[in-house]
């Protein structure tokens, strides 16, 4: 895609939301929620279905009004009461919603023409943002005869071309198969980067979160479980709903004694350092903190299934009977179904929280 810097967008708003809430005949589906998105950031909404990710997204675009007013802030300005038309957000959705009759370009030119833009104006600034959005050979293509991909390109460009304050994006790539899903992911969060533009994301997909948001808020039942970088999300996640919704994660159920959380079966079993007082709790760790082990290791499990991911390989290994470990061993080396396998686990890469979700 070409890397065109774009000179007359603005850049996007900062957004705060302050005990922003929601109801649908008397349930609660947004809980009062704090937000503060910096001007340019890239904020994901993550969560299962149902969560109300798409709910806070049509609140800030103006598609729902909120239990209260004077809730949602743009720059500082109250825009609770603004209408949706005067909030100047663009949007992106699953189904492109583009004009099927029409071509790209003019697709794209729409928002601008709606706003009587000069045409001379409205077609420098369509063919700017399709180079932009690397489609300058399909302009005069009608949008039915261009790919998934590129209608969900074309789709960006028409919300960028109005210079929005905020871009709001609904699961933009749901639609889309899985390899042009991965190429474009990393393709939209560099276009919105390049823009400054501030952009809420919504998506079930954490792979895609992880990829798109400078900062992902996991939603669990109308709340914002977690607020942070990716990497804090998937390291050190709030509870174990975050921890479970993002990524693959281990848990071992056991007594600490000594420091020592201890389990034990036929065989098998954990001996597991992880310091602190005496206790009953729950362990949880992450398929590639696993380390193979030649000495035994603390960690003596019996290989239930391996699947090979190319530098390395995926373990399913039983610690005790029905208790079930995914871990992440280099590949060089074979394991085979029903042998056992030590290893270790990175201490720094335990998680353990002191309430459970
Ligand atoms: N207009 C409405 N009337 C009544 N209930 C609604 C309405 N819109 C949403 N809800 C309910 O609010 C809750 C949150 O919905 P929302 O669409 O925000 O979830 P979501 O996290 O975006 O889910 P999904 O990923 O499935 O789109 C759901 O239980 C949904 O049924």
């Amino acid at each position: 895609m070409t890397a065109t810097k774009p000179s007359a967008v603005r850049r996007g708003c900062a957004i705060t939301t302050r005990q922003l809430t929601k109801s649908f005949n008397g349930t609660t589906v947004l809980h009062p929620t704090d937000l503060t998105v910096p001007a340019g950031e890239i904020l994901v909404l993550l969560g299962p279905s149902g969560c109300g990710k798409t709910t806070l997204l049509r609140l800030l675009a103006g598609l729902e009004r909120s239990d209260r007013s004077d809730m949602i802030r743009f720059d500082g300005e109250d825009v609770s009461n603004v209408p949706i038309e005067k909030r100047n957000v663009g949007m992106v959705f699953q189904s492109y919603a583009l004009f099927p009759n029409m071509t790209v370009a003019e697709n794209v030119g729409y928002g601008l023409k709606v706003r009587r833009v000069a045409a001379a104006e409205r077609a420098a600034e369509t063919r700017r943002l399709l180079a932009l959005v690397g489609l300058d050979e399909y302009a005069d293509r009608r949008v039915t005869a261009i790919s998934g991909g590129q209608r969900q390109r074309t789709a960006l460009a028409r919300a960028l071309a109005i210079k929005p304050r905020v871009l709001l994006l609904d699961e933009p790539l749901a639609a889309l198969d899985a390899v042009l899903r991965e190429r474009l992911r990393v393709e939209i969060g560099l276009l919105l980067r390049e823009f400054g533009i501030t952009a809420i994301y919504v998506t079930h997909d954490q792979a895609e979160a992880m990829a798109i948001g400078d900062r992902i808020a996991v939603m669990q039942k109308g709340r914002i479980a977690q607020i942070d970088r990716p990497q804090a999300v998937y390291h050190r996640p709030a509870n174990a709903f975050v921890a479970e919704f993002v990524g693959t994660v281990n848990r071992l159920e056991g007594f600490v004694r000594d420091g020592v959380l201890a389990i034990g079966g036929q065989g098998v079993a954990a001996r597991l350092p992880v310091g602190g007082a005496d206790r009953q709790t729950t362990i949880w760790f992450r398929p590639e903190a696993a380390r193979p082990s030649d000495t035994g290791g603390a960690m003596t499990a019996r290989i239930a299934a391996s699947t090979f991911f190319g530098a390395t390989q995926r373990l399913v290994a039983e610690v005790t009977p029905g208790q079930k470990l995914q871990i992440d061993l280099p590949s060089n080396r074979s394991f085979e179904v029903g042998a056992l396998v030590g290893f270790d686990i990175d201490p720094e890469a335990l998680i353990e929280f002191t309430t459970e979700a």
